[in-house]
């Protein structure tokens, strides 16, 4: 196989009239890629996606499939299949019929129809249900037959958009798990449209973050997470502690004593810290904050105490394991620990 990539986008954008909804946009999609377009409501991922399946005419640039320009070709002319947030099954067929019925409309032969439903329906643990009416299904088996209605095509590139948001949190759970597994087992190529940041971390290998119609940032999620490229970025993917203050000749101060070497001008500059990388009251870590308790809330697997100290900023330390146990009280001086390595300097104040 080469190494070109499936799809690529050079330049691609989309205005309404005067309003810019996607910049131009470049990316390059592997042929195994579990894609993810991340953003705030109205960011522009949907229309993103839109254009690539063929839904919205782009304003400018080019889309290439497998080497193919795409960009003008109809949906149904497209190596693509798109499954919609609100499903739009066929509420006057059955399960069996709506996955059939792109095959039908691409007349292939009745064998072949009845084969390749068998096994789509096999894969999204449809069986049992071949035969019922669309509308007779709870909304994750609906989202099943969408998937598989659109899968049984052979796309090269499976198009998702926001596929999950009605379902509720433990179905949706259930859903990631087995869209996991139906992509290592099908394979090819799947781009998904989610504003959940939890979503897309557990299901991507790829990411890219959109604000206000542009790629802010793109890379596998744990570099995301951990090497965000701007403020929004860390704010959007994850949590973060966000400590405005300055560098001065070289150095960056995140409270009183506590500072450490960064290369730059002087100048504000943000610090940012995820809050399961500062310690309570640990000894070893190098930087050390002294602050004063001001909440502790309990999570479950793990708690959020939150703290007065750096600049008067509260700071948030996530705490797992068996001090959940021994949570500090409101109002008690703590101690909190942070090594170099795990503080992000990001240019600016947010
Ligand atoms: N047909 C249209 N005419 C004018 N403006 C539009 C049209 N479609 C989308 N927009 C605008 O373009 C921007 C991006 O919309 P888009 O649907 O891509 O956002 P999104 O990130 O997918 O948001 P959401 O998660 O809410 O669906 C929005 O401000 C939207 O109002």
């Amino acid at each position: 196989m080469s190494d070109r990539p499936l799809l690529e986008l050079r330049d691609l954008s989309k205005r309404y009239g005067r309003y810019q909804a996607v910049a131009p946009a470049g990316l390059e999609i592997g042929a195994n890629d579990f894609f993810a377009i991340l953003g705030p409501s109205g960011c522009g991922k949907t229309t993103l996606l839109r254009m690539i399946g063929g839904f919205v005419e782009p304003s400018g640039g080019t889309i290439l499939i497998d080497g193919q320009d795409v960009t003008h070709l109809p949906p149904e002319k497209r190596p693509t299949g798109m499954v919609f947030q609100n499903y739009g099954l066929f509420p006057h067929m059955t399960v069996r019929q709506n996955i059939a019925y792109g095959l039908k409309l691409r007349r292939r032969p009745r064998r072949e129809i009845e084969t390749e439903v068998e096994r789509m329906m096999d894969l999204v643990h449809l069986t049992a249900l071949a035969d019922r009416p669309a509308p007779a299904l709870s909304g994750g088996q609906r989202q099943r037959v969408a998937l598989a209605r659109a899968l049984v095509l052979k796309p090269k590139v499976l198009l998702l958009d926001e596929p999950l948001a009605a379902l509720d949190l433990k179905l949706r759970k259930a859903m990631h798990q087995e869209l996991r597994s139906l992509h290592q087992a099908i394979g090819g190529t799947f781009i998904l449209v989610s504003h959940d940041q939890a979503e897309v971390m557990t299901l991507a290998n790829r990411v890219a973050v959109m604000n206000h119609g542009r790629i802010i940032q793109e890379g596998p999620p744990r570099e995301i997470y951990s090497r965000p490229a701007d403020a929004f970025v860390s704010g959007f993917v994850g949590e973060a502690n966000m400590i405005p203050t300055e560098r001065r000749s070289g150095r960056v101060e995140i409270g009183p004593g506590a500072s450490l070497p960064s290369p730059g001008a002087d100048g504000p500059v943000t610090v940012m810290i995820r809050p399961e990388h500062l310690r309570l009251g640990a000894v070893q870590p190098p930087l050390r904050l002294e602050a004063r308790v001001l909440d502790a809330i309990f999570l479950g697997a793990h708690a959020h105490v939150i703290c007065a100290a750096a600049n008067g900023r509260p700071l948030t330390i996530q705490i797992g394991g068996e001090a959940i146990d021994t949570l500090p009280a409101i109002g008690e001086g703590v101690t909190i620990g942070l090594t170099p390595e795990t503080v992000l300097v990001l240019e600016g104040h947010s």
